[in-house]
């Protein structure tokens, strides 16, 4: 008898963004402190002796991956669709030193769904990303379903 469970882990980073062409004040670089909620699900190894007794997948692991995934290159930085213009004359490049440029606007659903590949490629076999919530402000979020995604 198949026994899965779903595990969930929160995640939180400060990003700065703007919508290229959008028609009201996002259109401005601003920021957020955005709250990323990763699930997955999986079988819990019970191999007698592992240091993963009992896990679907250890939590410190599945940190690691959305650390090297999404924390690492976009806590503190500051996301533009490419084409945006922005003008470095004249200012300290430090400021702009953390810029991720997109081929898609920065929304939350585009953000949500890049996440969903990134992560889904770094998964062990077995385990499977089922959800993530993505919340930019504390009344915005989307939300990633695995079981809206298959083809
Ligand atoms: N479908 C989407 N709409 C908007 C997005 C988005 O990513 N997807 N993003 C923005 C802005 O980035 C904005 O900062 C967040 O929008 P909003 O929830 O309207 O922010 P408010 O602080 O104004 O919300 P309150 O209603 O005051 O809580 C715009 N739209």
């Amino acid at each position: 008898m198949k026994q899965i469970v779903r595990l969930t882990k929160i995640f939180r980073f400060e990003m700065a963004h703007a919508l290229s062409g959008y028609k009201g004040l996002c259109r401005h670089i601003h920021g957020h402190s955005y709250q990323l909620e990763v699930t997955i699900k999986g079988q819990p190894d019970n191999t007698p002796g592992r240091s993963s007794e009992g896990m679907v997948l250890d939590f410190g692991d599945l940190k690691a991956i959305v650390q090297e995934e999404i924390i690492a290159p976009l806590d503190h930085a500051l996301m533009l669709k490419e084409g945006s213009v922005l003008s470095l004359g004249g200012v300290d490049n430090e400021l702009f030193a953390r810029i991720v440029w997109t081929p898609w606007q920065p929304t939350c659903e585009n953000m949500v769904l890049d996440f969903a590949g990134r992560i889904i490629a770094q998964l062990p076999d077995g385990v499977t990303l089922c959800r993530l919530k993505l919340y930019e402000t504390h009344t915005s979020y989307a939300e990633w379903y695995a079981s809206d995604n298959i083809d």
